[in-house]
């Protein structure tokens, strides 16, 4: 797979049929990648603009939770999606197609066929953070698409890439605002955190989490 993609130094690639026109994949000290451009700018904006605000149930280990609502389990778009607009509906169809896996796994060269995949809409309010982690071992790879219109470093919840589990060493800090989008491939040294989102931010941070796992775990 490798070999049908041109590498241009600072990790672009050029387009192909099944790869996002660029990338920037990252091996050390894990295979990570930032992307532009896997969905498009109408797409999520169309997502953004219709977030839903209902349905939602509260998530995560730290002190302060933040909300999640399934639209994939098990590789099927839940019932409950009939509920949402049709950018949501249509795009839970296009996580269960065999063209979101593939081009997912070629952004990181991965064979992604017979995982289960998962997927979920994400708010964090204000205190809301996640502590350094690599993700649980039955997670192979996880997409994580951000859908705020406008976010600001000082409002804290950046993605941080870690160079190990120290909150402060930082690879690279990731702002979470559409049409980016982050793909990380799990492993032991796949150190990764989100920082609190800062009091008194009147916006949550809101994402899409995708994750792909070995079928024997839910
Ligand atoms: O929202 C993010 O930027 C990362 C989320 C994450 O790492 C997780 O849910 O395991
Ligand atoms: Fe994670």
């Amino acid at each position: 797979m490798t070999a049908s993609l041109r590498d241009h130094g600072d990790g672009a690639v050029a387009a192909s049929p099944t790869a996002p026109a660029t990338r920037r994949v990252r091996r050390d000290p894990f295979t990570w990648a930032v992307l532009e451009d896997f969905f498009t700018r109408e797409r999520t904006d169309a997502l953004a603009s219709s977030f839903p605000s209902q349905g939602f149930r509260p998530a995560g280990t730290s002190s302060k939770l933040f909300h999640v609502r399934s639209l994939v389990v098990d590789s099927q778009v839940v019932t409950s999606a009939g509920e949402l607009s049709e950018a949501w509906q249509d795009l839970g169809q296009l996580i269960v197609s065999p063209a979101y896996r593939a081009r997912l796994g070629s952004v990181v060269d991965r064979d992604l066929d017979g995982l289960r995949l998962d997927a979920s809409l994400c708010r964090y309010p204000p205190g809301c953070s996640l502590i350094p982690h690599t993700d649980r071992e039955q997670r192979d790879t996880t997409h994580v698409v951000y859908l705020n219109r406008e976010w600001r470093r000082e409002w804290g919840g950046m993605l941080r890439i870690l160079r190990s589990d120290d909150l402060e060493d930082v690879i690279e800090e990731v702002l979470p605002t559409l049409p980016t989008s982050v793909v990380m491939v799990r492993s032991d040294r796949s150190w990764h955190a989100v920082t609190p989102v800062a009091s008194g931010v009147t916006a949550e941070r809101l994402s899409l989490l995708v994750h792909a796992s070995r079928p024997d775990v839910a």
